[in-house]
């Protein structure tokens, strides 16, 4: 509780004491003691012991020489006048003779001052003095204006103002807060308050004020929400200041010594990204001498606790995941055993490193996104977006609202608010664009000024948006053959070949067709005979490792590979899915299906995936009517044969009673990998 000191010349005014420390009560609410000094009635030498004083008239401070240690202390009570008044005194005409009438004659000069500075300077002010009084001077006055002291008024006068007692200037009492040291919220919104109840001479004052409240809330904020600790210290190493992160990381008070970092660190050279190691954790730790003309007056303190970085990180991870613009794959997760795959992703990872912009080669399934997702994910921008987008996927209408993104309204059947597009999204990752071989002219040009000037600009917009993106592209055409038909620009292929990577079809590196094999498989790999491994070997794979990954489906499901392995007469790069499959049941049922398995196992995923959403399930007679209206034909027994089979891998539940047969999540990221895209 802080102390104040009132000091009046007597205890006459009883009324107005009362009523100004009344105000100081409710302005500083709780924060404050009062007692209240009588000039006249110190003893000789009596100290008076306060945090503030306030003093009512300038004379007073010679009297109080004896009675007061720290002058520093000492406000002169500044006064003011209520704002619903000031009407009142404007209402009297211009240059009327008015008579201010306060206890005395020397108050009666202190209200006339504070009256002219509020600016009411079209009235003849006359202070009243009692002594004149009765020589009849005043009797020709009509008007009195007069704070709270009516009864003093002169009969003669006909109008009386009455501006009631006068208040605590708003100078005053933003003094007295900073000399208590009382600078919190409640008491500025206190004084704000009663800012709003008083006529203030000067106005640039409080418009300094509230924009220098204004600035300290913004700074408090960012500087107290900051998760980075902030601590400032004096030059000779006393807390001056501390963010609440560093209150919960050291046991922090004002003006004491600071001791958890090496003094000699602190007052040795600036410090940018230095690890520091503290009881608590580990820390990158930035240290900013501050001075002043020169001199040498404190220490800026920053320090991020390591664990907080990885969970910012975490975090910006998981909005990218939640929003599907992550990159699952690593370099982990390819399976290789080939030289050639071993050079590719050594390679690979260099380029990684760089952000040139990459154009990946290969034929069709060979993994092309498999090593864009890699290279993200070993890049520096791991942490920033990875989108991909399949050129040959969207319709070339639509590709290019996609790419670069809208205003709101700029086409019919634009979105109200505009778009962002892939470039946008991808702003400080990656964008991977499948399929470069198919887009169109027009979209080359805009995409080839995006790569060049990093700047994209959304369509029905003339705004000019940076970009900072790293391109990875990828196609399964011969580009070069394409440039030379004229089909695609050659500055564009230049600028995306800046580093080629091939990867070469899975017939090219047979040593890998096995250790991918048993990854797809599992356990059930056991059961491959060593016949089915030549076979799986000698095989050309048109699809490459996806068709592997389809073929190893349909073992594990069906328990035999695909027909096309074990007809001599494909054994060279055909198209798999043209084949005639021939099932062998777990019943050893044997029927022809007229389509290819594969087909038929995704129709029936699909039927189920659909049916999941729309009734929590299907039967098995809805699934062969659905299928017979595609034109396919499947028995029950055969159905049912399937479906224990993709029970039996997980992907799907069969469920007794009205609910049927439901797609599990692991069924869903099957169909996914499948290719099937879900809306
Ligand atoms: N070396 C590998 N190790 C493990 N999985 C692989 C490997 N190569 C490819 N795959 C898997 O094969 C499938 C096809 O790969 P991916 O989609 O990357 O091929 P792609 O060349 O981009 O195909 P497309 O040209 O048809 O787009 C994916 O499921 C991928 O995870």
């Amino acid at each position: 509780m802080k102390k104040v000191a009132f000091i009046y010349k007597n205890r006459e005014n009883q009324e107005v004491i009362s009523y100004l420390e009344n105000t100081l009560y409710h302005i500083f609410e709780g924060y404050i003691e009062i007692r209240s000094y009588f000039i006249g009635e110190l003893l000789p030498n009596e100290q008076i012991e306060a945090d503030a004083y306030l003093l009512v008239y300038e004379d007073m401070i010679y009297k109080l020489r004896n009675h007061i240690s720290n002058f520093y202390k000492v406000i002169l009570l500044g006064r003011s006048i209520r704002k619903e008044f000031l009407h009142d005194m404007l209402e009297i005409p211009k240059d009327t003779k008015v008579l201010i009438v306060n206890d005395t004659y020397k108050t009666a000069i202190q209200t006339t001052y504070t009256i002219y500075e509020l600016g009411i300077s079209h009235l003849n002010l006359i202070p009243y003095n009692n002594k004149l009084a009765a020589s009849g001077k005043y009797n020709e006055i009509e008007y009195a204006i007069t704070p709270n002291e009516e009864n003093l008024v002169p009969k003669t006068i006909k109008r009386v103002v009455n501006i009631g007692y006068r208040e605590i200037s708003f100078e005053t009492l933003l003094k007295l807060m900073r000399k208590l040291n009382l600078d919190n919220d409640v008491i500025n919104r206190n004084i704000i308050r009663h800012l709003h109840t008083i006529i203030e001479p000067n106005t640039d004052y409080h418009d300094n004020y509230y924009n220098s409240y204004l600035k300290g809330k913004l700074l408090n904020s960012v500087v107290d929400t900051s998760l980075t600790a902030i601590v400032m210290l004096n030059e000779s190493l006393k807390v001056v200041y501390s963010n609440d992160k560093a209150n919960s990381i050291f046991d922090l008070n004002m003006n004491t010594q600071f001791e958890y970092i090496d003094n000699e660190l602190i007052k040795g050279k600036d410090l940018i990204n230095y690890p520091l190691v503290l009881a608590d954790g580990n820390y990158i730790f930035k240290k900013t001498t501050i001075r002043l003309g020169g001199e040498k007056i404190g220490y800026l303190l920053n320090l991020d606790s390591e664990k907080t970085l990885h969970d910012i990180k975490n975090n910006l991870k998981n909005y990218n995941v939640k929003k599907g613009l992550i990159a699952k794959h690593t370099f982990q997760d390819i399976v290789f055993k080939s030289d050639s795959m071993a050079e590719c992703i050594d390679a690979s990872k260099k380029v990684a490193k760089t952000d040139y912009t990459i154009l990946i080669r290969g034929e069709t399934g060979t993994g092309k996104e498999l090593i864009a997702q890699a290279i993200h994910n070993y890049s520096n921008r791991r942490n920033a977006p990875f989108v991909a987008v399949n050129c040959a996927a969207i319709p070339e209408t639509l590709l290019e609202s996609e790419l670069f993104g809208y205003e709101g309204g700029s086409f019919t059947g634009a979105q109200k608010n505009g778009k962002l597009g892939f470039f946008e999204q991808a702003d400080t990752g990656t964008l991977f664009l499948d399929e470069i071989g198919d887009i169109s002219p027009n979209l080359q040009t805009r995409l080839l000024r995006a790569i060049q000037e990093k700047q994209i600009m959304r369509i029905g917009s003339d705004k000019v948006i940076d970009v900072d993106i790293r391109i990875v592209a990828a196609t399964n055409s011969k580009l070069e053959e394409t440039v030379q038909k004229g089909k695609f620009r050659a500055d564009l292929f230049y600028r995306l070949n800046v580093i080629p990577i091939f990867l070469k079809p899975l017939r090219q590196r047979k040593d890998d067709i096995l250790p991918l094999l048993k990854i797809f498989l599992g356990k059930d790999y056991n059961n491959v005979t060593k016949g089915e491994e030549k076979l799986l070997v000698e095989y050309q794979w048109p699809g490459n490792i996806r068709q592997l990954q389809s073929a190893a489906l349909y073992y594990k499901t069906l328990w035999k590979f695909p027909e096309y392995l074990y007809e001599i007469k494909n054994r060279t790069a055909t198209d798999p899915f043209e084949s005639v499959g021939s099932v062998k049941g777990k019943n050893n049922v044997d029927e022809r299906i007229p389509v290819d398995v594969h087909d038929v196992i995704h129709k029936i995923l699909t039927e189920i995936y659909e049916n999941t959403q729309a009734y929590h399930g299907i039967g098995r007679s809805a699934i062969i009517g659905n299928l017979n209206m595609q034109g396919i034909k499947i028995s029950d027994a055969k159905l049912r044969t399937i479906l224990s089979n993709l029970e039996t891998q997980g992907l799907i539940s069969i469920k007794r009673g009205r609910c049927g047969t439901q797609i599990t999540k692991k069924g869903i990221q099957f169909m996914k990998q499948m290719g099937t895209n879900f809306f």
